[in-house]
């Protein structure tokens, strides 16, 4: 073979592994593409975990991912109550400050190929038969929020030798996205919720009234609302002062919160009145559900300022409605009856001598009434 030809082949040869590497470069920038796209599209930090912690393993085919975040004031924790993670305390943690994450990243730079085996422990504590892997140090204004680690079993996928931009790049639209979503939610929760009992707040209770009235309505089942109203709350802010009437508040609070279903939905509907929707519930299991909480609260033991304990009652009005309950359609007529109905079971029981339990069944109603109604409820 002459030397042209020799020299031409091997040409041939680099072209063709050239335009290979291009085409293998190109489609991993498509996939880490779409998937960015597919991250900035998440609306709620749930989505974004699920995306982050499962989809991803499919995806990268990795053998593990895992997620370390820094959560020091528990944000993130409080909007996850109800999300469970694969491998819960594994696949993500949450740490209340950076030491851990400083272990990892010394530098907040991304660290490439075999683990030592602390640092394994700490990267896949659930995955010894990870060989290589990629630590993404997430960063947002030069502070480090967390760690997401891709594993693999394959010892040769991850390699100090090749160049990992794109990977690097990812991690900073990981970090904005957590950090949107947190932000985001929470501002939304804040919205909602009552800061001092931390159970959502009447605005909430107004908008979650109508959803449930008519998800009642959809599937033909029961809904129950219950008024709960502290008995004489003046007096114990004027024998203990308003820091402990606060402290009893987010004691009630607390205790309805632990002793209603998740799907329950509760209020501070107004200064010492808390209001309480039981989907699916009928009168007479609200009745029970009403009484035990009635007693529970009796039973709560306060202490004032001296360490001397008190304890306080509740009188609690109860009503209950199904799809046939109603004359009328409008949702905001049927929510209106409804509280009033509440409303009146609680005055009932503070008339009867307090600490006590009332039900009031909805009156006939025409739909015609319903406008002095609701400008009498508005008025209180
Ligand atoms: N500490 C505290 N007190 C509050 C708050 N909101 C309302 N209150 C107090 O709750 C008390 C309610 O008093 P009243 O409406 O007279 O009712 P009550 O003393 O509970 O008497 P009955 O309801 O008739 O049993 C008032 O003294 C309000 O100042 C709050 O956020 N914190």
């Amino acid at each position: 073979m002459g030397s042209i030809e020799k020299e031409n082949k091997e040409m041939r040869r680099s072209l063709h592994l050239l335009t290979s590497k291009v085409e293998r470069n190109e489609a991993i920038l498509r996939s880490f593409f779409e998937m960015e796209i597919r991250l900035l599209s998440c609306s709620s930090l749930d989505e974004l975990l699920d995306l982050i912690l499962i989809e991803f393993r499919a995806y990268f085919r990795l053998t593990a991912v895992n997620l370390i975040l820094l959560d020091p004031e528990s944000a993130a924790r409080t909007l996850l109550d109800d999300y469970t993670p694969p491998e819960p305390g594994h696949s993500l943690r949450f740490v209340n400050n950076q030491r851990l994450l400083k272990s990892l990243f010394p530098t907040p730079k991304l660290r490439i190929g075999e683990l030592s085996a602390p640092l394994k422990s700490i990267a896949f504590p659930s995955t010894p038969s990870v060989l290589s892997s990629a630590l993404l140090p997430l960063v947002r204004h030069n502070c480090l929020i967390g760690s997401l680690h891709l594993g693999s079993n394959d010892p040769t996928r991850y390699s100090e030798h090749f160049d990992y931009d794109y990977i690097g790049h990812l991690a900073s639209v990981i970090s904005v996205c957590i950090e949107n979503c947190i932000n985001q939610q929470n501002l939304k929760r804040l919205s909602i919720i009552d800061m001092l009992t931390k159970v959502n707040n009447r605005r909430a209770f107004d908008q979650e009234i109508i959803k449930e009235l008519s998800r009642a309505s959809r599937h033909k089942t029961a809904l129950s609302c219950l008024f709960i109203d502290l008995d004489f709350f003046k007096l114990v802010n004027d024998n203990f002062g308003h820091q402990i009437g606060d402290k009893v508040l987010q004691a009630v609070g607390t205790l309805l919160k632990k002793n209603l279903r998740k799907t329950d939905f509760i209020a501070r509907y107004g200064g010492e009145e808390f209001a309480i929707l039981l989907p699916n519930c009928d009168s007479e299991k609200a009745m029970e559900i009403g009484n035990q909480l009635r007693q529970k609260i009796l039973h709560m033991v306060i202490h004032d300022n001296e360490c001397k304990p008190f304890r306080i009652s509740a009188s609690i009005g109860v009503t209950s409605c199904t799809a046939e309950s109603f004359a009328f359609d409008d949702l905001d007529a049927q929510a209106h009856t409804l509280l009033k109905a509440a409303d009146e079971a609680v005055y009932q029981a503070k008339d009867k001598g307090r600490n006590r339990i009332e039900y009031r069944s909805l009156p006939d109603m025409k739909p015609e009434l319903f406008h002095s109604l609701s400008t009498s409820l508005n008025d209180r």
